[in-house]
């Protein structure tokens, strides 16, 4: 299966998140693309051959998406109405604000709308230490949700039997 990552991260914690996710569907034996939000153009063309799909982001303001990804969500949307593989999203944040991780909510409410949303994933700042597991857990349930996943002559199907 091809998975591609999508994150965007200001202090490296969604980035070091997006590499334990890319780390883990490696273990599992799937191709993965991990790439930063900034190469938008990037994005568009490799989402064509991706059966998975993730974004990852922080939380900004008060509970804000950031604006490079609601910028990407709005290009890949609205823009270029693209078909969505499934998606699965994730982000970091602070429990200090209000409206914890509420970027994934965001993201997970726009998506919701084009394509299946496989599963979600919050993480108090960085990843590493006693939450260093969370993103291999995230996974190791994404597969068995794209192992549920079965629609006619979906792409992620076809992709999975041939394994
Ligand atoms: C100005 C500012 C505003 C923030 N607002 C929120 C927020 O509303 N909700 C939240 O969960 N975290 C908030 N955070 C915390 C960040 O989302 C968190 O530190 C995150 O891990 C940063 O991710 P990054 O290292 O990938 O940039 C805020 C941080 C800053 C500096």
């Amino acid at each position: 299966m091809n998975v591609l990552i999508c994150y965007t991260s200001k202090t490296g914690n969604t980035k070091e998140v997006a590499l334990l996710i890319e780390e883990a569907f490696r273990s599992y034996g799937h191709a993965v693309k991990t790439i930063d939000i900034e190469h938008i153009f990037a994005i568009e063309s490799l989402i064509h051959e991706a059966h998975l799909l993730l974004f990852g982001s922080y939380t900004w303001g008060n509970g804000q998406l950031p604006d490079e990804m609601r910028k990407l969500l709005r290009f890949l949307i609205k823009e270029r109405n693209l078909p969505l593989p499934p998606v699965a999203l994730f982000g970091t944040g602070d429990q200090m604000w209000p409206y914890y991780c509420r970027a994934v909510d965001e993201m997970e409410y726009h998506l919701r709308k084009v394509t299946t949303v496989l599963g979600t994933l919050k993480i108090e700042q960085s990843p590493r230490g006693h939450q260093q597991h969370l993103p291999t857990v995230f996974v190791q349930q994404l597969l068995e949700e794209v192992d549920r996943f079965v629609i006619g002559e979906s792409k992620i199907a076809r992709a999975v039997a041939s394994k």
